[in-house]
């Protein structure tokens, strides 16, 4: 029988190549399969340090950017009262400089878009693996369907992560269940992010103004699903900015910088951002942008577990650049640079 190709291209730039690849031949195929796809997932994360999946087994993706747009259109007060406090995990709802940047129509108010120039145009809820003591999820007062939909989403995104580190580990010519012990809590984090709707002119009166701005991902993986509005970029091996273009039913997964360090540099962990979206037929040089929704689900080793160099990634060509280090300390070292608290 002639073989199917599961793997064809999502993103295809002159400088920029991101595969998009069926994982149902993983999930539900023979050794060959498993092996073939496991291989591509591997490519791409050293590639690209990005791959796009379909057929990736999460169920309740619209059910859960339903929820996530009825809690960002709460009253600002009912979700300021679930504020990130920053002092311990990452948990709660986290407010940037949306609001004056919002509906920015006047040309007065576009010199306070230019004063935000630095600030993202985001807001997001974090919510954490359930049951971790003295580190309760904040959960809207009321909104029982909301918390059941979150802790199901955070369940199967989780098994996600399980397979597609088995996938690795295939990959690598390591045992598959070799990852396993490794992400078994589910020390993830599952964050919504909304990105408010914006004038156009608030991108066009400041050149730097993002959605929200580059950066790499601290962890392993990431899964990230997007509506259609469109803005996600990452950047290629060139320096250039590539639109990673929404694709229905599929899911973006990116390597972030522990997987890079854990495979000793052999997977990538690439820069990307959200910028103004990209003008679709018909648009007005001066627009609307309706609101932008995401869903990423940050995936992490164990927070106690040692991390060091992974096996099948040294090679008598390549000497071993980084020392091993507890997962918890090193996330909690990024946080530290990047928000100045642990
Ligand atoms: O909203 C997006 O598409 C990207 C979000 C992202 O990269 C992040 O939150 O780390
Ligand atoms: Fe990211």
């Amino acid at each position: 029988m002639a073989q199917q190709s599961t793997t064809t291209s999502a993103v295809s730039s002159a400088t920029l190549d991101i595969p998009l690849i069926d994982f149902s031949a993983f999930l539900d195929g023979n050794r060959a399969d498993r092996l073939s796809t496991s291989k591509a997932i591997l490519d791409g994360f050293r590639r690209a340090g990005f791959i796009y999946l379909r057929n990736h087994g999460i169920v309740d993706v619209e059910k859960t950017f339903k929820h996530s747009a009825t809690f960002f259109a709460k009253p600002k007060a009912e979700k300021d009262a679930l504020a990130w406090l920053r002092t311990g995990q990452i948990r709660g709802y986290n407010a940037q400089g949306e609001e004056k940047l919002n509906n920015v129509t006047d040309p007065s108010q576009v010199i306070d878009a230019r004063e935000y120039g630095g600030e993202d145009i985001k807001e997001t809820l974090e919510i954490g693996r359930e049951g971790v003591p003295g580190e309760p999820n904040k959960w809207p007062a009321g909104d029982d369907d909301f918390k059941e939909c979150m802790v199901g989403f955070f369940s199967q995104c989780r098994g996600l992560h399980v397979e597609l580190m088995r996938a690795i580990a295939i990959g690598f010519g390591i045992a598959e269940n070799w990852f396993d012990d490794f992400v078994d809590a589910g020390d993830n984090v599952l964050r919504l992010l909304h990105y408010p709707e914006v004038n156009s002119n608030v991108f066009r009166s400041n050149g730097m103004q993002v959605r929200a701005g580059a950066h790499c991902d601290y962890g392993s993986i990431t899964l990230l699903f997007q509506d259609d509005r469109g803005g996600l970029q990452v950047l290629s091996p060139n320096g250039e900015y590539v639109h990673a273009t929404p694709i229905k039913d599929t899911i973006v997964v990116n390597s972030g910088d522990l997987l890079a360090r854990w495979s000793n540099d052999m997977i990538k962990s690439t820069k990307h951002r959200v910028v103004e979206p990209p003008r679709r037929s018909g648009d007005d040089v001066d627009m609307i942008h309706p609101d932008r929704y995401s869903i990423a689900y940050f995936c992490v080793p164990n927070l106690d577990k040692y991390v060091d160099v992974i096996p099948g990634t040294l090679n008598a060509s390549s000497q071993r650049k980084y020392e091993g280090v507890i997962c918890g300390d090193y996330m909690a070292q990024k946080f530290t640079a990047t928000f100045g608290v642990h």
